[in-house]
């Protein structure tokens, strides 16, 4: 559903991106993480014709982004890393006018905006001003509008960013909900915990290279199950261990007080680049 071969982009001196190839199929929800400058909202500007690419191809449901472009953008919904709702226009307004941009006929419009509302449970704001939502309201939006068009595609940069613990999950949830429509969804972000409950699989990328694609599982299981942190010389050093017991026999020999965690996909980032997603 998307393909991306060997792409790069260069703003001027700096090189953005410096060959990324990935496969994504049809109705895969795929993270695409990595730290603040990685290349991840490049290589979404890009998908989504916002940005031209240096050098490589992309398709979108076969298309090809820059010879294809219209096609192409008819395959997506995007939802951008910030809040970007017309702040006067009504939640209504906001996804009508969006449906007028994809040439839906006004009866179609009305009932798909009808529907996603009802599917995001916003039904009661449907006539509320973009500015009186709160901030997890407005996200919500931002998805529904997103999918007024019905795309087979939807890209998330940073779906969940700036928001607290308990609307973060709400959004998961709706994500989820959304995948199992059949839509392939992909996600950028750089919470770790994001990626490792959503994601049917990830791409780890650092320094706009991919360093590493697979499962959640299998990058950990790449470690280990369990984790042993402590701090040696004002350094916190991690030590992995297939079995708790092998964890345990080794944290008992230790000088140092030490803590017994399972090992999770930070880890598994950190044992490839050496750094820290966060
Ligand atoms: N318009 C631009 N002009 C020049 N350099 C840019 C431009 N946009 C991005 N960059 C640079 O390209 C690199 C990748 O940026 P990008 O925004 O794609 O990273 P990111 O992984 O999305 O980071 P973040 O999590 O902060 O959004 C960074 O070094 C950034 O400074």
């Amino acid at each position: 559903m998307i393909r991306i071969e060997n792409l790069t982009k260069h703003y001027k001196e700096v090189h953005a991106l410096k060959g990324v190839s990935l496969h994504v199929p049809a109705g895969e929800l795929f993270a695409y993480l990595g730290p603040n400058g990685a290349g991840k909202t490049t290589t979404i500007r890009i998908l989504t014709g916002l940005t031209r690419l240096s050098s490589g191809d992309a398709f979108l449901n076969g298309f090809h982004i820059e010879k294809n472009t219209l096609a192409a953008k008819k395959q997506f919904g995007l939802v951008p890393q910030s809040v970007n709702l017309d702040q006067e226009l009504t939640v209504f307004e906001n996804l009508d006018v969006h449906g007028r941009l994809f040439h839906m006929a006004a009866r179609d419009r009305k009932r798909k905006i009808s529907e996603l509302l009802e599917y995001i449970d916003l039904k009661d704001r449907v006539d509320t001003q973009s500015k009186k939502l709160s901030g997890g309201m407005k996200r919500r939006i931002m998805i529904a509008r997103a999918l007024v068009h019905s795309p087979r595609i939807l890209f998330l940069d940073e779906p969940t960013v700036g928001l607290d613990a308990g609307i973060r999950r709400r959004i998961w949830a709706l994500i989820k909900k959304i995948q199992q429509t059949g839509t392939t969804i992909f996600l950028t972000t750089h919470y770790i915990e994001e990626a490792e409950f959503l994601a049917d699989r990830v791409a780890f990328l650092d320094e706009g290279r991919i360093v590493a694609t697979d499962t959640p599982q299998n990058l950990m299981d790449r470690l280990g199950e369990w984790a042993i942190d402590r701090v040696v010389d004002n350094e916190m050093q991690t030590a992995y261990f297939r079995t708790r017991e092998e964890a345990r026999d080794y944290g008992s020999r230790q000088n140092e007080s030490y803590t017994l965690r399972r090992v999770n996909l930070e880890d598994a980032f950190l044992a490839l680049t050496g750094k820290k997603v966060k």
